[in-house]
């Protein structure tokens, strides 16, 4: 358990501090809202409320699952947990594989219901966990833990396969058993990457097993393999030297929301990696999303304690507000239609992934 408690903290400080984000590109830049010169409604007017999983939340926003398992670790969930709960958005927590190992671990995510009683949470569990035997009292446990509303389950292979101690479990026996465990949960089952997207293969492979959310978490923020690259360097582990060549592979997240909302129109996605701000959020939800998603802009915030955490979300909702004035949205399924012109990089890989801009632009505003 010290090393599982170990790498906990360690990849607080390695994403805080490590040069690990930000290395590879999102392609939300070769996004373009269109500019309405005359909105047809005043700023005081725009609605920002959305759903998440028929939950009402004030904005399309969600602090990403990122941490938990130690007290100090705790105090990070409880304080984002606060202003979640105060701004009337969407959290997720860690990965709670070490309220399994750790049961003393346990306060550090339950912290996060009670500064949170009434927004709506996402569990989290690593896929390997369900392949290595993690059955329905462990993930019973993992919900009740913060009263959860819906389960991440994350998908992090390109990490597993350089960290240290890594399982790099993904069997397709695994998607079988994972249904019958959601037929027995009662709350919907979120399938989450970790950084380098998911692709309209998997999505078709995840809907024909009859998963329809998504959390695309693509590339071009936190890179899991750059994490894993430095812990392995800091252990004189073999794998860091390969870790180098693969520090940009991966979907990044524009082309991640058009593939999965591509694969599975009436899925329900977060459009979330590299996501840093309200217009990065507005584009998501454009591009597909039903809402925007970030994790280490808030973690880095919650260093900085309560305040930092409320005045960065805040500000991210007034970016997301502008941008729908000035996209002429006046809430957020206009959003969902509003123009948008893809240029660059992103329209070379639509085409190369045989996307046309004239279909996905009906199946992107629900056509
Ligand atoms: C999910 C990932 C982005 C961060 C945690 O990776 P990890 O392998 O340490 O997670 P586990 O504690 O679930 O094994
Ligand atoms: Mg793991």
């Amino acid at each position: 358990v010290r090393h599982l408690i170990n790498r906990k903290l360690e990849h607080v400080e390695v994403t805080v501090f490590g040069d690990v984000s930000r290395k590879t590109y999102t392609m939300l830049e070769d996004v373009t809202l269109v500019h309405q010169a005359f909105p047809g409604i005043s700023l005081e007017e725009v609605n920002t409320k959305a759903k998440f999983l028929g939950f009402d939340v004030n904005a399309p926003i969600m602090v990403t699952g990122m941490t938990g398992g130690t007290p100090e670790l705790g105090k990070f969930n409880g304080t984002i947990a606060s202003v979640v709960e105060e701004l009337g958005l969407v959290m997720g927590v860690g990965s709670e594989r070490i309220v399994i190992e750790n049961p003393s671990s346990e306060e550090s995510f339950r912290i996060v219901r009670r500064n949170a009683p009434t927004s709506p949470l996402v569990a989290n569990v690593g896929m390997p966990q369900i392949s290595r035997g993690y059955g329905l009292r462990e993930l019973e446990k993992i919900v009740s833990v913060i009263e959860a509303n819906a389960l991440a389950v994350h998908l992090n292979v390109a990490q597993e396969v350089f960290q240290p101690e890594g399982e790099t479990d993904y069997q397709e026996e695994v998607l079988g058993k994972l249904k019958d465990l959601s037929s027995q949960m009662g709350i919907p089952i979120i399938l989450k990457e970790t950084g380098c997207g998911l692709s309209m293969e998997t999505v078709r492979k995840f809907s024909s097993y009859g998963f329809h959310n998504f959390d695309v978490s693509g590339q071009g923020g936190t890179s899991w393999i750059a994490v894993e690259k430095i812990r392995g360097e800091r252990r004189g582990n073999w794998k860091s030297k390969s870790a180098s060549l693969f520090s940009s592979w991966g979907i990044p997240t524009a082309a991640s929301v058009i593939e999965t909302k591509w694969a599975d129109p009436a899925s329900f996605v977060v459009g979330s990696g590299g996501v840093r701000n309200g217009l990065d959020i507005a584009k998501a939800i454009a591009l597909g999303a039903d809402i925007g998603g970030f994790a280490l802009p808030v973690l880095e915030a919650s260093l900085e304690g309560r305040d930092a955490v409320k005045q960065f979300l805040s500000e991210v909702e007034f970016q997301v507000k502008v941008a729908m004035l000035m996209s002429g949205s006046r809430d957020v399924s206009s959003l969902k239609k509003a123009p948008i012109v893809i240029l660059g990089s992103l329209k070379d890989w639509m085409e190369s992934r045989g996307i046309t801009f004239s279909t996905y632009d009906k199946v992107r505003k629900g056509g």
